[in-house]
């Protein structure tokens, strides 16, 4: 018998799999067929998720594991802080580490068990890296620019100021008014930049940032392969070093910044050395269910073999009530 995570990170949801349990590790294409149904949220099993979490082997010298990152419609993404989260509280348990390296596609990242957030509500600090600007790493095109920082931009949304990172998946950001968080241009944006369009041909993650104070922020996030999201691990990172970077009075470096999401709330912190930024990503790690099956289940997507046996963890009643005695926010 095989085991199945379904798990969290800022209510970002999603399901673990851990290749290395298994006799036969699933191909590439039964992957994309499993993420694409378990993830679907009229399947029935525990609402869906966002994506699927692989857990490998390291492929890197120095690190104790890879994670793969599947989204909802099978695409792979380079990268999820959220997910991080999560795969390194998961692997921590597994090999009884608190401080180590992850690979994922682009970089080994370091990560490291935190103080909880709340009673019961586990943490966990990853390092989302590298971080690029220019225009061929996200990439973007027929912009007429090299890079977004604070720039208008009529042809994606007009009136709009953005700016576009890598850390390192694709991440569009605006900074927005309460008018504009709540009405329907992300929801646009999101949908128009993630389907064939002239500008971001491989899609893009679309955050808008609505400034709350110094080191506060709300970020809403249309996500690559997914659509609306509970929350974006890394799209909270790139967000906060966007704001310190077009509004350096509204956010500081080496000091934890609050960033509050429709799931929760997190915290970064922004580095710089040399030239090259880095961030922090402090959130919670929250394991909601186990799921038990036959390897074969997992191999054929079996969905109805995947929900006989399931067990509900409490930990996702802390996590809620850790939301509970967040600041209302009235916006
Ligand atoms: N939710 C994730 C990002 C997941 C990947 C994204 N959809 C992409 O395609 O880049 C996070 O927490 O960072």
């Amino acid at each position: 018998m095989v085991q199945l995570l379904k798990v969290h990170g800022s209510q970002n949801a999603f399901f673990i799999l851990d290749q290395t349990q298994l006799q036969n590790p699933l191909s590439d294409e039964e992957l994309i067929n499993f993420t694409q149904k378990i993830t679907d949220p009229s399947n029935g099993i525990l609402g869906g998720a966002d994506g699927v979490l692989v857990v490998n082997e390291p492929t890197r010298s120095g690190s104790v594991a890879q994670m793969r990152v599947i989204n909802a419609d099978g695409s792979e993404a380079s990268m999820c802080g959220n997910g991080l989260r999560t795969v390194a509280r998961y692997v921590a348990e597994r090999d009884n580490l608190t401080d180590f390296k992850v690979d994922t596609m682009n970089a080994s990242l370091r990560v490291r068990k935190h103080d909880d957030l709340a009673p019961g509500v586990p943490a966990f600090a990853v390092e989302i890296s590298p971080v690029k600007f220019d225009h061929t790493a996200l990439p973007f095109n027929n912009l007429g620019r090299q890079r977004l920082l604070n720039t208008l931009v009529p042809e994606l949304y007009p009136g709009l100021y953005f700016s576009a990172l890598a850390v390192p998946n694709p991440h569009l950001i605006s900074f927005v008014n309460k008018e504009t968080l709540h009405g329907p241009a992300l929801k646009e944006l999101g949908t128009r930049l993630n389907s064939d369009n002239p500008y971001f041909n491989d899609g893009v993650n679309v955050n808008f940032g609505y400034i709350l104070g110094h080191n506060e922020l709300f970020v809403k996030t249309f996500e690559r392969g997914v659509g609306f999201t509970n929350a974006c691990g890394t799209g909270m990172s790139a967000t906060s070093l966007a704001l310190a970077l077009t509004h350096p009075d509204m956010a500081s470096f080496n000091e934890p910044i609050n960033v509050y999401n429709p799931g929760g709330m997190v915290k970064t912190i922004l580095h710089r050395d040399n030239y090259n930024y880095w961030i922090e990503l402090i959130g919670n790690a929250t394991f909601t269910h186990t799921l038990t099956a036959e390897e074969s289940a997992l191999h054929q997507a079996d969905l109805p073999a995947l929900s006989k046996n399931i067990t509900e963890s409490n930990e996702n009643q802390a996590y809620l009530a850790f939301v509970n005695s967040l600041p209302a926010l009235t916006f």
